[in-house]
C-alpha cells in the first residue's frame, strides 16, 4: 500500500530523517510514534508533497510520490494544524474536497457530521471553530471521502473523549471497508487502543515496525516499550 525507501532529509546539515524504511500494508492501523523532534511531522510532510525529501522514494498503491492529482488522491492528510479559509463554512470546503476526489455529495457526510455532533457548527465560518473543530471537520471529510489511506498528524490532539471514541469507531468501520491508516501521535495509551501496528522513529530511522499486541506481550504496554526503546 504505502512504501517508504531510503527516505532522507536534513535541515541546516543537520541529518533529520536518515534512511526511513517502511511498509505499510493495506489494513494497517499504524501509530508513528517517536521523541518530540524525532521527525514525524517530516516524514509525513515528505508522503503528503507538502516537503521535498533530499533522497528516498515513496510509493503508494504503485504511484510514486509527486504533484500528479491521482497521486494525491490516494490519501487524505490531516495536518497537525488545520488551516482553513476562516469566512467558508466547514460544509462548503468538505463539500469542495469531495469535489476534488470526484465524489459526489452523500449520506456519509451527514452521517458523519453527526456522529461527531458538528450538525449546529458545520453551516458556520470555519473562523468560528475551535482546534478541535477543526480537526472533526477535517476527519469528517476524511471518512466520507475514504481515500485508499487516511495519513494524520496528531489527530487526537484537541478531540474531546467522545470525539476520540467516535474517532476509534470511524477509524475501525474504514479499515474494515478496506482502508488504511497512518497517524502520528504521543497519546500512547489511546494509540495501544486503536493501532494494529505501532513504529517507533528514532535518530531518523524506523527502529521498531511491529504488530501492536505482538510488541506488548502479556506485561508491556505501549509506554514502557517506547521507553525501553528510547533508553537503548
Ligand atoms: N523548516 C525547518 N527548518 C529547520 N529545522 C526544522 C524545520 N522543520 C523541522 N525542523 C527540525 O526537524 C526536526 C524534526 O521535526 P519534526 O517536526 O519532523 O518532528 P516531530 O517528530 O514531528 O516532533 P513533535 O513530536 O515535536 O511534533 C526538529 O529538530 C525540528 O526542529
Amino acid at each position: 500500500m504505502l512504501t517508504i525507501s531510503n527516505l532522507k532529509k536534513q535541515y541546516s546539515n543537520k541529518n533529520i530523517l536518515n534512511g526511513v524504511e517502511l511498509k505499510i500494508e493495506k489494513g494497517e492501523i499504524l501509530g508513528f510514534v517517536g521523541a518530540n523532534g524525532a521527525g514525524k511531522t517530516t516524514t509525513l510532510n515528505s508522503i503528503t508533497g507538502i516537503l521535498n525529501p533530499d533522497e528516498g522514494t515513496i510509493m503508494i498503491n504503485g504511484l510514486t510520490a509527486s504533484d500528479d492529482l491521482e497521486y494525491k488522491k490516494q490519501f487524505f492528510f490531516i495536518p497537525d494544524t488545520v488551516n482553513v479559509f476562516k469566512n467558508v463554512s466547514g460544509y462548503d470546503w468538505i463539500s469542495f474536497m469531495l469535489k476534488l476526489y470526484d465524489q459526489e455529495q452523500t449520506e456519509k457526510l451527514s452521517y458523519f457530521v453527526e456522529q461527531f455532533s458538528m450538525e449546529k457548527a458545520i453551516h458556520k465560518p470555519m473562523g468560528t471553530y475551535s482546534y478541535g473543530m477543526l480537526h472533526k471537520m477535517a476527519l469528517i471529510a476524511a471518512f466520507t471521502i475514504e481515500p485508499p489511506i487516511i495519513i494524520m498528524d496528531e489527530p487526537l490532539n484537541g478531540l474531546d473523549p467522545r470525539a476520540v471514541m467516535t474517532f476509534k469507531d470511524c477509524v475501525k468501520n474504514y479499515v474494515k471497508e478496506g482502508g488504511t491508516v497512518f497517524f502520528s501521535t504521543h497519546l500512547l495509551d489511546i494509540a495501544e487502543k486503536i493501532c494494529s501496528t505501532v513504529a517507533i522513529l528514532k535518530d531518523g530511522k524506523i527502529i521498531l515496525h511491529e504488530d501492536i499486541q505482538k510488541v506488548m506481550g502479556e506485561e508491556n504496554t505501549l509506554e514502557s516499550i517506547f521507553m525501553e526503546r528510547q533508553r537503548e
